[in-house]
């Protein structure tokens, strides 16, 4: 089985000169090329996230989703999708086994649960340390268009998700769908190391096994189509475990008004995708799913392949 690999990031930031690291550096580049060609997803370590702000993070996640539903639904934003959502999945497909509190890095009106007073200060602990992350590392593997860099990632339109899967005793199936994200890219904390992400390739699907203090960086459809399908978006899904699992997962997005579209250096012949604004595809996937359309009928990237 072909194996994710883990890619240890302090070598980047090491203030270290030398062939040796050079070439270590190179090495790891190469083998971020071949995962997001192959999987569209690789692990990281030493990716400047504070493991004591992911224990923080996790107990929070805990003390929330230990409360009632009914209390829980006091924080549900059904008209955008952000706030606490209980199971959801596509209608027509299996129901997804999990519950999830949505929040984005900048909105002011998000309603943070009073009974768990840590949770917001936490949680935007972790937005400034994601982003001084994603800013130190994702030139190792985001193509930005020249064209529009200036504004693509001034505004910060990121959004995070806490996830809690319920353990399952007597089901062994998928927990989330299988999907890909509508983002740039996706960092996955698996909070508690209870297994249960999969990647899919070549038609079979790899769990991805939660080494310690590791990030899962998943690729989303924007980095699809800015190298013209050359690096994939991650298929992935989550299986049941007989234990709990907690996530806590970034997805960055660019500004809303940013226009995606193949990026010249890796059209070679034909683009594969018509151009299309990050936000009306954003808004497309969201309202296909409040909609309820069919699960056969949801919103992927496939909408924009020029026939
Ligand atoms: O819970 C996880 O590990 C993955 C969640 C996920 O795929 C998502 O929120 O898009
Ligand atoms: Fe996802």
């Amino acid at each position: 089985m072909a194996a994710i690999p883990v890619v240890d990031f302090a070598l980047f930031v090491e203030d270290k000169a030398g062939t040796d690291i050079a070439r270590k550096r190179l090495e790891s580049l190469a083998t971020i090329n071949k995962a997001c060609r192959e999987f569209g997803l690789f692990q990281v370590i030493n990716h400047g996230l504070d493991s004591l702000l992911l224990s923080k993070v996790l107990q929070n996640a805990h003390s929330f989703f230990e409360l009632p539903l009914e209390y829980k639904c006091k924080f549900s934003t059904p008209n955008n999708g952000m706030g606490f959502v209980h199971g959801s999945g596509a209608k027509g497909g299996p129901p997804d086994r999990k519950e999830h509190f949505m929040f984005a890095a900048e909105d002011k009106s998000t309603l943070w649960p009073d009974l768990v007073p840590s949770f917001r200060a936490t949680c935007c602990g972790s937005v400034k340390t994601n982003a001084e992350t994603v800013r130190q590392h994702d030139g190792h593997f985001v193509p930005k268009p020249r064209s529009s860099r200036r504004n693509c990632f001034d505004k910060n339109e990121d959004y995070f998700n806490f996830l809690h899967y319920p353990g399952c005793s007597d089901y062994q199936g998928q927990v989330l769908a299988p999907h890909q994200d509508g983002t740039i890219f996706t960092i996955v904390s698996q909070l508690n190391r209870v297994p249960g992400y999969q990647v899919l390739k070549d038609g079979t699907w790899h769990l991805v096994v939660p080494v310690e203090n590791s990030l899962i960086i998943n690729l989303g459809d924007i980095i699809q189509v800015w190298t013209n399908g050359l690096y994939k978006a991650a298929v992935h899904c989550v299986v049941a475990n007989k234990k709990q699992r907690f996530s806590f997962v970034y997805h960055h997005v660019a500004e809303g008004k940013t226009r995606i579209a193949p990026l010249p250096e890796f059209v070679s012949d034909q683009p594969k995708y018509k151009s299309f604004l990050q936000e009306e595809y954003l808004k497309l996937r969201f309202e296909n799913k409040r909609l309820g359309n069919n699960f056969e009928k949801n919103i992927t990237i496939d909408y924009y392949l020029v026939d």
